[in-house]
């Protein structure tokens, strides 16, 4: 049997993967015929140091494999498979994991490729599987691992893992103003030739004033010189600021698109502090790198050629001499750009975590007063601070050093050829003119030369800037996991029927303990088994206690995070084959604690809903008891509503939230807690706005006040992830001890 998964049919395989493919089926041959642990020795061995690929890549090379050999394609031909999808994605210098494992009941044995523990082209049956074997990429690790790590640990950690980036790389950014930075290296070996042609013009004046000074010729020419080489570079300078201000732009416009679009597990590993401080302090960096790279390889290496032809055209045993100070310098320097840029991706890494510390403090103000806590919190900060400062310092050091050195080796070459000069003038076979010449090449030498050798720190710090750029834009979106081919072949729920209907899903938020030990997986589950249907037309309400994960159960179904089994079927499809774009057209979620954009209250009434009249608007905000908002403002719907929405109160956060929902044409409603800060008279309020939208959509509530949902259609009990129970309020008094109890303790303890 062919394996279901295999997405040949939906996609082209182009003929360079076929090729790859063949040969990865070719030189894998052998591997077939080894023991796991062998293959496992040599997987080891060879991805090592390989950047990781990404799902996409190594779902492409899954294709190709599966489309040039049939065995590869069949159920029984997953080691064959397996195997060559890493050796090709080695030839392609890259690398993946390669997993064997087991399942029970029936027992089944299986060969897998993975990267980031996600399973490439495996159906969801994979998780129940024990891994035996599991081959991890060189560059994947486990965050069980790395949030145990001392501090230590984690900094050689970011001593050593950020991604490599060179100048090639950086001048990519620049695609989009090639001609001008054409026009910029023209320019700059324009100036270089106008430079190198000055001294030969002020030889021929020192030979000429000998008999007395004249306006003549040759000084026009050289005013003339020296003008043109002035103007042309201003429009350098300008050019490349111009570029340099294109490339910052390429850099922020990408990552703040990355940024936007990434799947939400990865915010949840980072401070939003740190990825601020990407986009504003990283980018900037870029430019002097730009700037001072350009200047000083193309018009100063230009002027350093020449002068160093002109120099050994003069002499060439004072020339040789003077190379060597210089190559020796030059060798030292480059060694030490290298230290520069990863020093300095150290000290980026670390800003960033200051900001991230800042911003969290800034968001939680108030609590920190309160508590007390800001001394405290000011100790942790300068901490960071003064780790950071150590760290500056360290940068300094390395910088410094790199700067009397270069100083210092171009001041012996300039103090050898001076004295060696002088020497020849006085011996007669050198005429002093040519002398003036010689050490004017050599003035106009060094100033390149040092820019250049200047040049390479501030390189080394940029390019450990665009390292922390690129460790964001190397990372997948999330819509690269959409339409996920092999979904669509799942068999239907049989419990099918309501609008969102949960089929024995689990899911925990730490997929990397996945399948390395089947019990601390089960422990690490957040939702157990979950089976759940919310039908149209009727409110489905979902209690438990703090934590259960009922908040979790509404984020699966708004696809922020995928189950690690189960099914969630929306409309009869599993959800996983809509894109996440067409599924969240389907639904309106009001989040727990109700966010609010910083911005007007139009801005947020529209947010998701830009079509809406102004009407519409009016009529919602009355509905929720805001209209008393814009009756007391002179700018009506322009009204600010300030950083976070902290110039309302909870319960009117709640209330313009659910505003903005009622707007939604979505026919899915999720609302999470969203009566918590409401008084009695608003909350009946709210209960008859969530009535009237289900009579025509499907409500999912989670709420904490028993209050608000007693009168559900259906009402699901949860605990510690599992669902324990379910059906109407009366029914669950009667055979739910866990919801008879919180009834009991909200005086709901009666039959309605
Ligand atoms: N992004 C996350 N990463 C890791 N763990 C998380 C994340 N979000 C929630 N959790 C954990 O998942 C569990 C369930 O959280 P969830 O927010 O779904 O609970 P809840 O039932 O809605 O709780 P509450 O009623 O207090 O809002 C909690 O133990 C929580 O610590």
């Amino acid at each position: 049997m062919d394996v279901a998964l295999f997405s040949e049919k939906q996609k082209k395989v182009t003929i360079k993967m076929r090729i790859l493919a063949l040969l990865a089926i070719l030189l894998s041959m052998p591997l077939n015929w080894l023991s796991p642990n062998r293959i496992e020795k040599i997987f080891t061995r060879i991805t090592k140091n390989k950047p990781l690929a990404s799902e996409k890549e190594v779902l492409e090379i899954r294709d190709a494999v599966c489309t040039v050999s049939r065995r590869c394609r069949s159920q029984e031909g997953c080691l064959r498979r397996s195997i060559a999808v890493v050796v090709a994605a080695w030839l392609k210098r890259r690398s993946a994991s390669w997993n064997t494992g087991f399942a029970l009941e029936p027992f089944r044995a299986h060969a897998w490729v993975e990267v980031k523990g996600i399973p490439i082209g495996e159906p969801d049956e994979i998780s129940l599987y024990t891994k035996v074997i599991s081959v991890l990429a060189h560059s994947e690790e486990k965050p069980g691992k790395i949030k145990s790590e001392p501090k230590k640990a984690q900094e050689d950690k970011g001593k050593l893992d950020h991604p490599k980036t060179n100048l090639r790389e950086l001048f990519a950014l620049a695609n989009g103003d090639k001609l001008e930075l054409f026009l910029v290296i023209i320019l700059g070996i324009i100036c270089a030739c106008l430079t190198l042609f000055q001294p030969n013009l002020v030889a021929d004046l020192v030979q000429q004033y000998s008999s007395g000074f004249v306006v003549n010729s040759t000084l026009i020419l050289l005013m003339i010189v020296i003008a043109v080489s002035m103007i042309l570079t201003t429009i350098q300078y300008y050019l490349l600021q111009k570029i340099g201000e294109g490339v910052v732009f390429e850099a922020r416009s990408s990552l703040i698109s990355h940024l936007l679009k990434l799947p939400i597990i990865e915010y949840d590993k980072r401070s939003v502090g740190d990825l601020i401080s990407r986009v504003s302090g990283d980018t900037s960096r870029l430019r002097m790198a730009l700037i001072q790279g350009t200047i000083a390889f193309t018009s100063g290496s230009f002027i350093v050629v020449g002068a160093a032809i002109g120099l050994a055209l003069k002499d060439m045993v004072l020339f040789l001499t003077a190379l060597f100070c210089v190559c020796l310098a030059f060798i030292g320097i480059f060694l030490m750009s290298n230290l520069i840029q990863k020093s300095s991706f150290r000290v980026q890494q670390e800003l960033g975590k200051l900001s991230g510390m800042i911003e969290r403090d800034l968001h939680a103000i108030r609590t920190i007063r309160s508590t007390n806590a800001t001394s405290t919190e000011e100790n942790k900060i300068k901490l960071q601070a003064e780790y950071l400062r150590n760290l500056g310092i360290r940068l300094a050091k390395i910088q410094s050093i790199m700067t009397p050195i270069s100083n210092m080796s171009l001041q012996i070459c300039g103090l050898i050829v001076l004295g060696f000069g002088g020497y020849r003038v006085s011996i007669g076979s050198m005429s002093l003119a040519d002398l003036i010449a010689f050490a004017l090449l050599l003035f106009i030498m060094i100033g390149p030369l040092s820019q250049i050798f200047g040049a390479f720190s501030w390189v080394g710090e940029s390019l450990g800037a665009f390292s922390r750029i690129k460790e964001l834009l190397v990372l997948d979106l999330e819509t690269s996991k959409d339409n996920n081919p092999a979904i669509t072949s799942y068999p239907k729920s049989s419990n099918e029927g309501g609008m969102v209907v949960f089929h024995k899903v689990n899911f925990g938020y730490n997929k990397l303990d996945f399948g390395t030990d089947i019990i601390s997986q089960n422990d690490n589950l957040i939702l157990k088994e979950i089976d759940l249907n919310a039908e149209f037309g009727k409110r489905t309400a979902i209690v438990g206690s703090s934590g259960a994960g009922k908040s979790t159960i509404l984020q699966l179904i708004e696809r922020f995070y995928d189950p690690d089994s189960g099914h969630i079927y929306v409309n009869g499809k599993d959800c996983r084959s809509y894109s996440r774009e067409d599924l969240r057209k389907l639904i309106t979620y009001v989040e727990q604690n109700a966010p609010i954009i910083a911005g007007s209250l139009r801005e947020n009434l529209l947010l998701g809903n830009p079509t809406v009249t102004e009407e519409k608007c009016y009529n919602v905000l009355k509905e929720v008891n805001l209209s008393y908002l814009i009756e007391r403002s002179p700018e009506k719907l322009d009204m600010i509503i300030g950083e976070s929405g902290t110039t309302l109160s909870g319960g009117e956060r709640q209330r313009l939230a659910m505003a903005r929902s009622l707007l939604s044409d979505a026919e899915i409603v999720l609302l999470d807690e969203l009566t918590s800060n409401l008084d009695s008279l608003n909350e009946i309020g709210m209960k008859k706005a969530i009535d009237k939208m289900r009579e025509n959509k499907t409500v999912i509530v989670v709420a904490h006040r028993l209050s608000t949902i007693v009168d559900s259609d259906m009402i699901y009990v949860l605990e510690h992830g599992r669902i324990i129970g379910s059906g109407s309020h009366n029914e669950l008094l009667e055979k739910v001890p866990l919801y008879r109890k919180l009834a009991k303790e909200q005086f709901l303890d009666k039959v309605i």
